[in-house]
């Protein structure tokens, strides 16, 4: 079977398998303590250590939530000398799918708003922390932020993620949602 062949299985109809099946990130909770926490899986944009075009982003728990320590380079350039902006809202996305760590279950962005207070310039060291904020059933309340070497917030960012169940993943016929 090729990677563009169909697989067949137990799905129903209208429910095909996606590729991913065998690489759906399970999320255990993980006490705070010193240890990377692991990708979501090797080929993801913003933590893939096997990705040559990710962050490759490494995540620690700790006692608020989980936190990382980063630069971005030259593969992420906006303006000269700036991180574009589209990279950082992967990056901090990617941190937040970091927190299902605390959680234990699977969820997913259903929406994410940054403020740009200053520019992430590349090749700068930032660390990069999120926690969750408040959590409503399924709903997670996240928050974020991204501060230089002098302690200073050059961005924060909130996120709702939904808590979602294993065949979010394992069907391609998601209807889109309208609010
Ligand atoms: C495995 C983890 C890897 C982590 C990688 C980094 C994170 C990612 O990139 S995930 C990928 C990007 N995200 C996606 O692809 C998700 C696409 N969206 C979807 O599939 C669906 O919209 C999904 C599953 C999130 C939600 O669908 P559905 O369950 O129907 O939600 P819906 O019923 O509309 O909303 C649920 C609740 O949230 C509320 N809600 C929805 N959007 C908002 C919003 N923007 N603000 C406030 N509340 C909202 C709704 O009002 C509703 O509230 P209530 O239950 O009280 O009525």
């Amino acid at each position: 079977m090729t990677e563009d062949t169909p697989r067949t299985g137990t799905h129903e109809p209208g429910s095909e398998p996606c590729e991913a099946e065998d690489s759906i990130p399970t999320f255990p909770v993980v006490a705070s303590g010193s240890a990377d926490l692991p990708p979501h899986h090797d080929h993801c944009l913003g933590c893939g250590p096997a990705n040559p075009h990710g962050h490759q982003l490494r995540v620690r728990r700790d006692a608020h939530g989980v936190h990382a320590h980063h630069r971005f380079d030259s593969r992420h350039v906006g303006a000269p000398t700036i991180a574009h902006g589209g990279a950082v809202a992967t990056v901090l996305d990617d941190l937040f799918g970091f927190l299902l760590y605390t959680v234990g279950e699977l969820a997913v962005t259903r929406h994410l708003a940054i403020d740009y207070l200053a520019p992430v310039l590349l090749d700068t060291p930032y660390t990069l922390r999120a926690h969750i904020h408040a959590r409503d059933g399924r709903k997670l309340h996240l928050r974020a932020t991204i501060e230089n070497d002098h302690a200073h917030v050059v961005t924060t960012a909130t996120a709702l993620f939904l808590i979602v169940d294993i065949d979010h993943f394992l069907t391609t016929t998601h209807q889109p949602h309208h609010r």
